[in-house]
């Protein structure tokens, strides 16, 4: 078994260059596949899911190889099968990406369930809603599911929420498709924009990506170009989160600042001192923190994605916060696992009831997905003693170089591989994962 030690590590000093968005990668590297010519793509990120979005590639004819400088060079041209890897596509969520990219070209997809991070149902009923308006039907069978198009036609699609992957998801599908789909409702997120702009770059035409109402004019083809991949503002706030926690000063480079602003609000009104670069941002910890209130949303407010570190920097806020969860009100996972290293959170209808101010104490902990990873290592690093996290393959799912990140602000942290703990104690984790 592979884990993550943690000790007790002082205030974290110094920069971080953020890495490119994994969210946006998982869309752009399906997208890419939709050009007729070569994509290069800078930025993207070394993780667990790009390694399967290769594999997937790969048995579909499509060559996805990266080279020495990080770059990936993607060549759609040259793909023979729309039966993708059923196991490599369930491996992680937004393996749906590649039906909004290859149907218009293959006029049909078959592909596993989407994985990933399965801390809540999440249902793809709204992608389910645009596919059939746009002509598509769609089949569920046990282990995979199919879809069929002879022809994709541009529809006029409200989405009954907010979804993020579905928007992404018909843009793709509209960009190849014949006429104007109008997306009504559709999510702002920066990702969804970064989408629009590689897709336009590409000779798309996407217009009002960031607004709540998209239009997307169909185009014939789509040709190969070169894009850049925004960074990640998820882990630029969880740097800045863990700069509040450990009383340290950090700075996030190579960020869009203006992707955090709810985060960066909150976190001024708690109590630390934010300083706001064109392309950086530093946090200041060294001042005392107060609790606060804090409700998830989407785009721009404040992200679920970002809940997780929160309540971790939350825990030293004395007092009693709350956070509640709208974005997926179950979303809880890793409060029983900061419960373990003494964390006092009640989780109660969506919301967790935060009392601050006591010391955490290093413990046996699980990783049950990316965030709850971060927000583990987070608590191991002002703990008393040392904290262990398994479910490090959920980590390496969303960070390239976990480790690495930390260890230069000054983080004691470190992998460890062999035989852990004591039996009964590693599946105690699992309770309420
Ligand atoms: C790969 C990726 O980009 N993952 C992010 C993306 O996930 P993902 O794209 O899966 O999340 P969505 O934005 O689609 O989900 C937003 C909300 O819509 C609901 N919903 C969504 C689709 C659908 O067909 N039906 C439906 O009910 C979801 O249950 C959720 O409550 O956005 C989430 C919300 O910001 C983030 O936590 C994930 O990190
Ligand atoms: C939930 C997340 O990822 P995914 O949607 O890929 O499971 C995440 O990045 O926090």
């Amino acid at each position: 078994m592979k884990w993550i030690e943690v000790a007790n590590s002082g205030p974290l000093k110094g920069s971080v260059r953020i890495p490119g968005s994994k969210n946006s990668s998982l869309a752009l590297l399906a997208a890419a596949c939709m050009a007729d010519g070569e994509v290069r793509l800078k930025g993207i990120p070394n993780i667990l899911d790009f390694r399967f979005i290769q594999e997937i590639a790969a048995g579909a004819g499509i060559s996805m190889k990266r080279e020495i400088n990080g770059d990936v060079i993607i060549n759609g041209g040259t793909i023979t099968s729309a039966d993708l890897n059923r196991e490599r596509t369930s491996s992680y969520r937004a393996s749906y990406y590649f039906i909004g990219a290859l149907l218009s070209k293959m006029g049909r997809v078959s592909i596993g369930y989407p994985g990933g991070d399965n801390f809540v149902s999440r249902p793809i009923d709204q992608h389910v809603k645009a596919l059939k308006a746009m002509g598509a039907e769609v089949s569920f069978m046990e282990d995979h599911y199919k879809v069929e198009a002879s022809k994709l036609t541009g529809a006029d699609i409200y989405f009954d929420m907010i979804t993020s992957g579905a928007t992404i998801n018909a843009i793709l599908l509209a960009a190849l498709a014949e006429g104007t789909t109008v997306l009504r409702n559709a999510a702002k997120d920066p990702e969804v924009v970064d989408t629009a702009n590689f897709i336009n770059r590409m000779g798309g035409k996407v217009f009002g990506a960031g607004t709540d109402t998209i239009r997307i004019e169909g185009v014939k083809r789509l040709s190969g170009c070169e894009y850049n991949v925004i960074p990640d503002r998820l882990i630029a706030g969880a740097f800045l989160m863990a700069a509040g926690m450990t009383k340290g000063t950090v700075t996030v480079e190579d960020t869009i600042p203006e992707h955090l602003g709810s985060c960066i609000s909150k976190l001024r009104e708690i109590g630390m001192n934010i300083e706001v670069g064109e392309n950086s941002i530093t946090a200041y910890g060294e001042s005392s923190l107060r609790a606060t209130r804090v409700r998830t949303g989407m785009y721009p407010s404040f992200a679920t994605d970002l809940q997780q570190p929160l309540t971790s920097l939350l825990l030293l806020s004395p007092g009693r916060s709350i956070i509640t969860e709208r974005v997926y009100p179950e979303r809880f996972n890793h409060v029983p696992q900061l419960k373990r290293m003494g964390a006092r959170i009640e989780v109660r209808r969506g919301s967790a009831f935060i009392q601050g101010g006591s010391q955490l104490k290093g413990n046996f902990v699980h990783a049950s997905d990316v965030r709850a990873g971060t927000c583990l290592i987070m608590a191991g690093l002002v703990a008393e003693g040392t904290t262990r996290i398994t479910g490090v393959e959920h980590i390496e799912r969303g960070y390239e170089n976990v480790i690495g990140l930390f260890r230069d602000l000054g983080a004691e942290l470190t992998y460890r591989e062999g035989e852990y703990g004591q039996t009964e104690q590693a599946s105690d984790l699992m309770v309420g994962v």
